[in-house]
Order: structure tokens, then sequence, then C-alpha cells
């Protein structure tokens, strides 16, 4: 193994606590970590040796090529962990998200739809038959899905979408069509080449009435020659500002018939003679989207981790300046400024962490009762899992920004890797639901519950409105992160209560619910966001105090502090809105600011073991400047030469333009 830079092996010699206690904290258990390292293992050695030229050379074909050849390899993994049986979702959760985060498909994965929503999908809204006639077919991929719902003119308004399915009764098939250029099929991923089925979301209509969306599985290319089937419009919708190796796609229909039974059933039916049978709740037919919001705070988790490790490293390894004259260069790590940068990151990778598991076990909780027919609990995991996709996404994409800007130049390199994962992250705030559009469907729910603050009984996220409003729920402010929760949950309750005033006054005067709803919409975002803020504090609050209890006292400081720098870095960072709401006075705030300091220095020596603890692999971190040994410069240069424009000592364009315009012939 090459030399560990010597900055870097000191800040790993003053680490307080075992690196490896906090490594299986994070995986949840020993098991699961040499679990994940075994899987590692398998999928480094599989796919070494195809990376001969560094992605971002590659012409948009090339990259699909590439993307293709990767990731037949990696999902030979899933493949081969359902021919052992293997059972668990969870399991399949952490594969997935782990191949689609490793370094071989680090600009996305045009599979990645097929096993994120296609499968999901079927199993969701597909009768025991259709699930054991498609999921076989679907788990050792001899067909490859997506899910084929946006469309050119409507993404976010579902129920506007224009593609239809019109049952014909006479063969017992349905007629698909996009009748307008607007209707096309838009945006899923690998449909513009790589799979040969999709689930078509589409308005149905049968007996001459319009029963609204449900979806359908269409084959799209044929099983042997790939060809598009006949009526069938195919192709990929161009380059993005990110997820370049994806083909997304775009499908126009043109009377394009399937047999009946290729409308998946679970939840509402259309009969032989064509009569329709409606869900117990519409909603359930949304529900892949709501199982796609769940994992994607995990995803998020993935590329924060990795996106703080080289922040973090780098920062150790860089000397940039003198702290004092006639010192050494400072490691910039020093600077209290890149200590507030790059820091938060950390913490609000565990913060994610435990809150996606909490969220992973409602989601899997509140199934099982939908399984059973009880529809209570929906609504509040519907709000959920819109404000924690939201939130998280956004959060990321704000701190992955942050790293790269705590790398200075070099992190505006591609051979940094946080370009690539900006652009990964900064998707996740559009796709599977628009975080401003999600963020405003949480403020529904939160409405809806104010209204019956006092009369109905409040589920579990939402409890806290009831105790907030008890009078002296804080007596005084104190600066302790009981009292930080405290504070943001009167924030959440100040913001929600004062909107729903504000949305009534409007009525009052005359305005209509919807107008005085789209007036009152900005509030309502930062009430829903706020709302979100007190779950995701709380639960790593509550889950990390729990984790406390089985860890060392070494360990145990250390998350401590986690802990104490997410609350009062979110205490600083809405300062406004405590003041506002809560008890909180200027000297409070003095205060607080001072220890917010102490946090970061108090962290500063566990900083490199922080990331460490994230476990992250070379092979898979794939950056210049997070590598564990250090080599930030040698690295640079090695990747340098590698550039095209290397291969030759002296350019064409010099003799072509440069040469006649430096000569005035130009
Ligand atoms: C096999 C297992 C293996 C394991 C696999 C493991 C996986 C491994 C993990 C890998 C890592 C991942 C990596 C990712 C990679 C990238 C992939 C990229 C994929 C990107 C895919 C996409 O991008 S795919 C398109 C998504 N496109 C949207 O996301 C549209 C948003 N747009 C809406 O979602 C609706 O349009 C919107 C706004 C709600 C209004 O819908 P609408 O107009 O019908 O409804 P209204 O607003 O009128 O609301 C009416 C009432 O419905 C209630 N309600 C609404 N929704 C509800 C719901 N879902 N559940 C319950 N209730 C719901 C609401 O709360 C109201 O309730 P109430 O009346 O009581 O107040
Ligand atoms: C990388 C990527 C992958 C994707 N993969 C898939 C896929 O596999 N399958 C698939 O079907 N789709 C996919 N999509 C599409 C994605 O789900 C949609 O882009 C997303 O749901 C947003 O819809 P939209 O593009 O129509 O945005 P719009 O809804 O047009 O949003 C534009 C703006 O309008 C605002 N807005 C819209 N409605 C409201 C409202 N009611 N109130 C207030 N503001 C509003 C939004 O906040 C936003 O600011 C993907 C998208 C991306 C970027």
């Amino acid at each position: 193994m090459a030399k560990i830079n010597e900055d870097l092996q000191r800040e790993r010699d003053k680490c307080t606590f075992k690196i490896a206690e906090l490594t299986t904290l994070i995986d949840g258990g020993r098991d699961r970590t040499d679990a994940r390292r075994e899987r590692e293992k398998v999928l480094l050695s599989r796919t070494k040796d195809l990376h001969g030229v560094p992605e971002e050379y590659l012409s948009h074909k090339e990259k699909y090529e590439s993307a293709i050849k990767n990731s037949v390899i990696l999902f030979g993994i899933v493949r081969q962990m359902q021919e052992e049986g293997k059972t668990s979702v969870t399991d399949y959760r952490d594969v997935i998200t782990s191949l689609l985060a490793s370094a071989q498909t680090r600009d996305g994965s045009p599979m990645g739809v097929h096993y994120i929503m296609f499968m999901p999908a079927i199993l969701n809204q597909g009768t025991e038959e259709q699930q054991a006639q498609w999921m076989p077919r679907a788990w050792n991929s001899s067909i490859i899905g997506t899910y084929a719902q946006t469309e050119l003119g409507h993404g976010t308004f579902i129920r506007g979408l224009e593609t239809t399915a019109t049952y014909d009764p006479s063969t017992k098939e349905f007629v698909l069509n996009t009748p307008t250029l607007t209707s096309y099929k838009w945006w899923p991923g690998g449909l513009g080449h790589t799979v040969n089925y999709c689930i078509v979301v589409a308005q149905l209509y049968s007996k001459g009435q319009c029963h609204g969306i449900h979806s359908f599985i269409l084959q799209v290319r044929d099983e042997e020659t790939h060809a598009p089937l006949p009526g069938i419009k195919v192709g990929d919708i161009g380059a993005k500002l990110g997820l370049n190796s994806v083909d997304n796609g775009f499908l126009g229909l043109d009377n394009v018939r399937i047999p009946r039974n290729h409308m998946l059933m679970k939840h509402a039916q259309v009969l032989e003679d064509g009569t329709y049978v409606k869900s117990k709740n519409s909603k359930l037919n949304y529900g892949a989207m709501v199982f796609v919001r769940v994992v994607i705070v995990f995803d998020m988790v993935n590329y924060l981790s990795k996106a703080s490790t080289i922040a973090v490293r780098y920062s150790a390894v860089r000397r940039q300046c003198h702290m004092k004259e006639g010192a050494p260069e400072t490691q910039i790590l020093d600077y209290l400024t890149q200590q507030h940068k790059v820091f938060i990151s950390i913490a609000t990778t565990h913060a994610l962490r435990v809150t996606a598991n909490k969220l992973w076990d409602t989601f899997n909780a509140v199934t099982e009762e939908l399984g059973g027919g009880n529809l209570n609990r929906l609504p509040e995991l519907h709000a959920l899992a819109c404000c924690l996709k939201a939130v998280s996404t956004a959060d990321t994409a704000n701190c992955v920004e942050r790293c790269r800007l705590a790398c200075g130049g070099h992190g505006y390199m591609q051979s940094s890797n946080l370009p690539l994962t900006y652009g990964l992250v900064t998707a996740a705030c559009t796709y599977e639901g628009e975080n401003t559009v999600l963020l405003l469907q949480t403020a529904r729910f939160l409405v809806k519950t104010w209204q019956n603050v006092d009369t109905a009984k409040l589920t579990p996220t939402v409890e806290y409105l009831k105790i907030t409003r008890s009078k002296g729920f804080i007596d005084k402010w104190q600066n302790s992160i009981e009292c930080i929760i405290k504070g943001f949950q009167i924030v959440a309750m100040g913001k929600i209560s004062s909107s729903v005033d504000h949305m009534q006054q409007r009525i009052s005067n005359g305005m209509a619910l919807e107008d005085a709803w789209n007036m009152t919409s900005v509030q309502l975002v930062s009430a829903a966001e706020a709302h979100c803020r007190v779950i995701i504090m709380s639960t790593f609050y509550e889950e990390i105090n729990k984790a406390m209890a089985t860890v060392s006292p070494e360990l145990r400081k250390v998350l401590q502090k986690l802990v104490e720098l997410y609350c009062v870095y979110w205490a600083l960072e809405k300062v406004g809105d405590l003041l506002q709401y809560a008890p909180i006075a200027q000297s409070d705030i003095r205060d607080m600011k001072s220890w917010y300091e102490d946090i970061l220095v108090e962290l500063r020596p566990n900083a490199v073991a922080l990331v460490d603890a994230f476990d992250i692999r070379d092979g898979i971190l794939h950056s210049t400047l997070g590598a564990y040994d250090g080599r930030v410069y040698e690295r640079l240069m090695e990747e340098a030469l590698k550039s095209p424009l290397n291969g030759e000592p002296v350019n064409q364009s010099f003799h072509k333009y440069l040469k006649p315009f430096m000569q005035g012939k130009l």
C-alpha cells in the first residue's frame, strides 16, 4: 500500500474513539459490516478492468454503452442473491443503493429504475397472479422495465396525464395512445434504449367513462431483436446536467394493444365486460412513489457520506496560508470557517441515516396495515415520506455543494467526484415529486391536523402540536438540545397556525379557498420544512440516545457532539424563526454561537476518524481528493495525464485555427 500522507496519519493517530465501533453502529451490526465488505470486494473484483479511460472523456453514446457493460456485471449480484433465495427487502435496499452509489455506476445506471420502480410497482399494484407472472422474469432480468409516468406536458399533476388506455371488450384488450405531443412519456430512466418493458401510467377509459390514472404493463421492444414494437416510438431524451449514463427516454403510442390482464389490478379492476371496480382508496395506486421517496432518503445518506469523506480528508491534507507568522502553513481543516463548511455534512449524514431507518420501519408497518385493509395511517405516511424526501434531498444537495466549495479549485475537477455527486443529488430534488410540491402535500396534512387539533387523536409524528400549545411549554430558554428541539416544535406549530390564520383571514375577506391556499403557499412550504426539521432533530436525538447505552464512553462523547452540532447549526440558521416564535433572548443567541464554535473545535480532532468510519473504499469513492492515503497531488497529476488532450504534444487545432489567427490570417 502507498505511504499515507503524514498529516492524514497524524489525524488518525489522535482520534479518541474506535473507528470500527462507529462503523458497526452505522451498518447496524458487525455481521452487516462484514456482509457489506464482502459484497464490495466481489463488486470491485468483477469490475476492476473496466476503467481504461476516465468516463468523463467518453461521448454521450460511449457513456451509455459503458454504463450498460458495468450494470450487467453489477446487477448480476442482485440476480445471484435472488437465486440464493435471499428475500429481505432491507438487504435488497442496501445492496441496490450501494451498487448505484459505486464508482462503476457513478453517473447513474440505466437499469436503476428497473429495481427501484418497475419491480416495486408490480409488487405494490399487481395481483398475486400478476406478481407470479412478472416478478420471476424481472428478478432474473430476462425482462427489464421502467416506470413511465411523466409526460412532456405533465410531471407533477398526474391527474392531468394525457396518455389513454381504452378498454375494448370485444377483444378483451386495452388500446394505448398518446394523442398529443405533450402526452409523450418523457424522462423514464432506461426507457431510451435499455428496457423492453415498462409500466405505463394512463387515463383508463371503459364503457365511455374515464376512471382516472392506472398502471399497465407494456412491452416496448421485441425480446429477441430489441426493435421497438409496432405503434411504439421510443428514444433517448438527450444530455442532462447529470445522470448522463442513463438513457432517460421518450415514448409515443399509436393504438398499441395489450391484454386486459396487463392492467395492474390489485387495487382497482376492469372486468371482462368492461365493468370498472373501484379501489378502496385511489391513492393506493401511488404506492410505488411512496416507496421510492422512502428509499431516496437512504440514497442521500450514501452520497453525503462520500462527499464528506472527500472534503474532510482533503482538508486535512491541504495546507494554505499561515495562521501565525513563522508557523508552518495551516491545514485548512484548522480554519473554523472550513469546519463550519464541512462538519455539518458529517452530522447530517448521521441524522438522515437514523431518520431513514425510522421512516423505513414506519413504511413497513403501514404497508402491513394496508395489506389488512386498514388505511388509517396512509395520510401520515404520505406526509412524512413527502417532507423527508424533500428536506433530505435539498439538504444533501446543499451539503455536497458546500463540500465541493470547501475543496477550492480542486473540488471543481471531475476527478474529485464532487461535481458528478452533485449532479446526482440535485436530480433527486426534482424526481419522484418536485420538492416544493411535496412540501405542499405535507402542509396539506398539517393544516388539516391543525384544524382538528383540539378534538382529534393525533398521529405520532404530529402529537407534539398538542403538547406544544400547553402553557409553560418552555418556561425559560436554556441552551440545551432538549430546549432547541422544543424551540423548533414551537416554530413549526407557530408557522402552521399562522398559515392557517392567514388563509382563513383571506377566505373571510371573500377569497376562494384555492386562491387563499396559493397566497399562503410560501408560508405553508416553510411550515412543512419546519415540521420536518422537528422530525429529523427529535429522531436523531432519540435514536442516538438509545445507541449511547450500547457504545463505549469514548464514542458516546463523539455521538453527543454530532447531535449537538446538528441541532445548534440549525438553531443558528433559523434564528429569526426562534426569535419570532420561541422565548429566546439575544444573550441566548450570543451564547449559542459560542457553543457552536466550541462544538466545532471539540469535533476537530476526530474529523478524519469520523469519515473513516463511513468505511468507503477508494474503489467506490473514486476521488483524487478523498482517497484513504491522501496522495492528493499525485492523483490529480496522474488523472490530468489521462486527458485525451495530452495524447499529442501539439493539437491539430493549432495549425488549423490558432496559428492563422495569431498570424493575423484568420
Ligand atoms: C423489488 C424490491 C427491491 C428493492 C429495491 C430497493 C431500492 C433501492 C434503493 C435505491 C436508491 C434510490 C435511488 C434513486 C435513483 C434514481 C431513480 C429516479 C427515479 C425517478 C422516478 C420518477 O420520478 S417517477 C415519477 C414520479 N412522479 C411524481 O412523484 C409526481 C408527483 N406528483 C404526485 O405525487 C401527485 O400528483 C400529487 C402532487 C401528490 C398530487 O396528487 P393528486 O392531485 O392526485 O392529489 P391531491 O393533491 O388532490 O390530493 C388528494 C389526496 O390524496 C392524498 N395523496 C396524494 N398522494 C398520495 C400518496 N402517494 N399516498 C397517499 N395519499 C396521497 C393527498 O394527501 C390528499 O389527501 P386529502 O384529500 O385527504 O388531503
Ligand atoms: C433525473 C430524472 C429522472 C426521472 N426519472 C423518471 C422516471 O423514471 N419516470 C418518470 O415517470 N418520471 C421521471 N422523472 C420525472 C420527474 O418525476 C418529474 O420531473 C417531477 O415529478 C417534476 O415534474 P415536472 O418536471 O413536471 O415539473 P413541474 O411540475 O412542471 O415543476 C416546475 C415548477 O412548477 C412548480 N409547481 C408545479 N406544480 C405546482 C403546484 N401545484 N404548486 C406550486 N408549485 C408547483 C414546481 O414547484 C416547480 O418549481 C425524472 C426526472 C428527472 C429529473
